[in-house]
């Protein structure tokens, strides 16, 4: 069974130890079977659609049956899950909720390319409407797991962030010093998924136009573009090295509050990149401000080194002229 080892000093706060370390054996279980690749049973198969119409793959599944089952009995009390139209009240008497993201990523799970779990804590409400519709600063507790080369742990307890690296051969989750996200880098990233260029808002159209435009643009300087599919490994990167990560809101049908989730995807991030020293905002608002409307509520996503993600706003405030201008014309931004 997994342990946690944590760095001397460090301390989970007593009440969350219990819910924490059975997410651990639940994810080092996953990063086990998902190591094993196919050898156990198609992981990637199609198994049917979660509620909201979203295929559902095997491994989707699996990692949302063995959560709700191992979070029984450690305090928990509602379990809000993103296979699962409803909350689940897993123990009564339970003082805490958690909202989960079982397994971010599904569609690279069959292309050997880093997955996770995404999840927040905070205390249970009588009912999972009050417990989970309100603004983000409940959340005692919020992180993921990653399932890559590396499985590791990245979580705030709301005084920072801490890292947990899982050691396969000891099976036990060993704590190492975590450093907040870089708020500079020599040649910084943008993360975007730019096959729907033509659908985005002008604003977002015109902050990315001004990234490509690299050294001949307003910005002066040269971007890279990076974009995994799985938001838990863009995270990851994004705390490594800087950079930011923008899923707007676009014209698509369905996508008219982007596609990530405000519950269980987008507030327990943006916890987790504030403790590091980022921001997160839907463009405009703190997605911790944010109220969402239902247990599945959308929201745009932007997040990342902070002076980026703020320059993000300040495109929403431009002009229309200003905004749809070449960028050789977008004046206020020459550097
Ligand atoms: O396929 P797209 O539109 O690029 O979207 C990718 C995004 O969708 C997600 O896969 C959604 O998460 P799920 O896999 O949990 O549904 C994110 O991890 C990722 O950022
Ligand atoms: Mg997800
Ligand atoms: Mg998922």
């Amino acid at each position: 069974m997994a342990r946690i080892q944590q760095i001397a000093g460090g301390a989970i706060p007593a009440h969350l130890e219990t819910p924490v370390a059975a997410m651990c054996r639940v994810a080092a279980d996953l990063a086990a079977r998902i190591a094993a690749g196919g050898l156990e049973g198609n992981l990637a198969e199609n198994v049917g659609a979660n509620t909201d119409g979203d295929t559902q793959k095997a491994l989707d599944v699996i990692a949302d049956e063995a959560f709700t089952a191992a979070l029984r009995g450690t305090g928990i009390r509602w379990y809000a899950s993103e296979e699962q139209e409803n909350a689940v009240e897993v123990d009564a008497e339970g003082k805490l909720a958690i909202a989960i993201d079982p397994l971010d990523g599904s569609s690279n799970i069959d292309v050997n390319v880093s997955i996770g779990t995404i999840f927040s804590i905070q205390p249970a409400e009588a009912d999972p409407e009050t417990t989970f519709l309100r603004p983000g600063h409940h959340i005692e507790a919020a992180g993921y797991f990653i399932y890559g080369p590396q499985t590791a742990l990245m979580v705030s307890f709301g005084d920072g962030i801490r890292k947990f690296i899982l050691d396969r051969e000891k099976n036990v989750f060993v704590e190492t010093p975590a450093s907040g996200l870089p708020q500079s880098c020599k040649v910084p990233e943008f993360a975007i998924n730019a096959s729907n260029y033509r659908h985005w808002p002008q604003p977002i159209r015109a902050y990315i136009d001004d990234c490509l435009a690299g050294t001949n643009g307003p910005r002066g300087k040269n971007f890279n573009m990076r974009w995994i599919a799985s938001l838990v490994a863009e995270t990851h990167r994004i705390i490594t090295r800087g950079g930011i990560f923008l899923y707007p809101a676009d014209a698509r049908d369905g996508y008219q509050s982007g596609r990530l989730r405000l519950v269980y995807e987008c507030a327990p991030i943006a916890f987790l990149i504030e403790q590091s020293g980022g921001k997160a905002t839907n463009a405009l608002t703190s997605i911790l401000d944010l109220t969402p409307d239902s247990l599945h509520a959308r929201t745009p996503f932007v997040f990342g080194t902070p002076d980026k993600v703020e320059r993000v706003a300040t495109y929403h405030d431009l002009p229309e002229h200003e905004v749809s201008a070449l960028f050789g014309n977008r004046g206020l931004f020459r550097a």
